[in-house]
């Protein structure tokens, strides 16, 4: 599967643009603020329905225009597949494939796989648990549609739970039962993630470990420990405990909407004591894995997006990732750099066929 052809229409800062990939190495080099992070945005909402950058859609559009639309040409099992992503002001964004609107995105999610490794991987260390989770989700969501839709339904269970715990307190009022049916659905969609997010971080964690110490070059050792409520007893139960405290804080308390990653390094938080190329390393590594995960999952190589590494990284990385290039391992690689010369001296070592896009 490749992508051999986006046309941008205003999306972000480009007008009208059409660009013809190579099936390889395709490199976006200029100075900063041209657009090259744009161009790998456009490709991964091709994939995801999204901006990896800018969650608010409307943002997108370019600045007083009405509309942005992207249209991608994917080469699938030798069939040319067409995906259209688009937004009006006002309307509700569209999805296309072959010509056929999505009734869900979630639908999409997986048909174009893709990792993306961008300085904005940061904040998977640096924010709060929901990133960590949304990581988790669309790693597993990739291979696993039932998976995405089983989460879709716990959310929409969850936000009506927390509507009736606040109906109880605003109204004085309590109706136990009433409550008991959403928690056996809250219950029933909430121990597949849970199982399901076990599972795949049981699989996930050694295929990290080893990518890291491939990176790093070093001997000190990370982990990567996934911590629930649920490892500790039995959700339904856990939820009826919590009952008192769900009704003070007018939302519940308990459940997989608490997940997290703690991201460890010689056991202790990499956020307070990792050097800032322990972060790098540890980050790189866990987008890495990523990819490796998702192939062996659908056997496809995902599209990599290789947002701005070269002036992130220091050389030995940069090496590292570039050999795994050489090593075939990877499909459709996606480069943004501000220097030409050195995107090409990285690139030319891989003895991939490649191009460069001027912008
Ligand atoms: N909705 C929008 N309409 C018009 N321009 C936009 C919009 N959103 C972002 N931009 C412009 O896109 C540019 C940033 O593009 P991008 O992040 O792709 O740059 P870059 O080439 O990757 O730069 P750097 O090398 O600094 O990372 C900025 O000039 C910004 O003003």
């Amino acid at each position: 599967m490749y992508l051999q052809k986006i046309t941008l229409v205003n999306f972000k800062n480009f007008e009208t643009q059409t660009f013809d990939f190579q099936e390889k190495i395709n490199c976006f080099v200029g100075n900063n603020g041209v657009g090259k992070t744009n161009v790998l945005d456009a490709i991964y909402y091709l994939s995801f329905a999204k901006s990896y950058f800018n969650p608010v859609a409307t943002q997108n559009i370019r600045h007083s225009e009405d509309f942005f639309m992207i249209e991608g040409e994917y080469q699938i099992d030798n069939k040319i597949e067409t995906v259209i992503c688009s937004l009006k002001r006002g309307s509700k964004k569209v999805v296309k494939r072959n010509g056929k609107i999505y009734e869900k995105f979630s639908d999409h999610i997986g048909y174009l796989p893709l990792v993306i490794i961008s300085p904005a991987d940061r904040d998977l260390i640096t924010d709060g648990s929901d990133t960590r989770r949304k990581f988790i989700d669309s790693v597993i969501s990739q291979s696993d549609n039932k998976y995405l839709q089983t989460l879709i339904k716990y959310n929409k269970v969850l936000v009506q739970r927390n509507s009736l715990l606040k109906y109880f307190a605003v109204n004085r009022t309590f109706d136990a039962l009433n409550l008991k049916v959403y928690d056996e659905q809250l219950a029933r969609y909430g121990n597949i993630v849970y199982e399901k997010r076990k599972i795949f971080l049981n699989e996930f964690i050694p295929i990290f470990k080893n990518r890291y110490k491939i990176i790093s070059n070093s001997l000190e050792s990370v982990a990567l420990i996934y911590k629930s409520q649920l490892n500790e007893g039995v959700f339904l139960e856990l939820l009826a405990q919590s009952v008192a405290r769900d009704r003070v804080l007018q939302y519940t308390s308990t459940g997989i909407h608490k997940d997290d990653l703690t991201f460890e390094i010689d056991g202790h938080p990499i956020k307070k004591f990792g050097s800032q190329g322990q972060q790098k390393s540890y980050l790189i590594a866990l987008k890495l894995a990523q990819f490796d995960f998702i192939k062996a999952q659908s056997n496809v190589k995902p599209i990599l997006l290789l947002d701005d590494i070269f002036d992130k990284l220091d050389d030995l990385r940069v090496a590292q990732i570039i050999s795994l290039v050489n090593k075939d391992e990877f499909g459709q690689l996606f480069i943004s750099d501000t220097h030409k010369e050195r995107t090409e001296a990285a690139v030319k070592v891989t003895k991939q066929p490649y191009k460069i896009f001027q912008l």
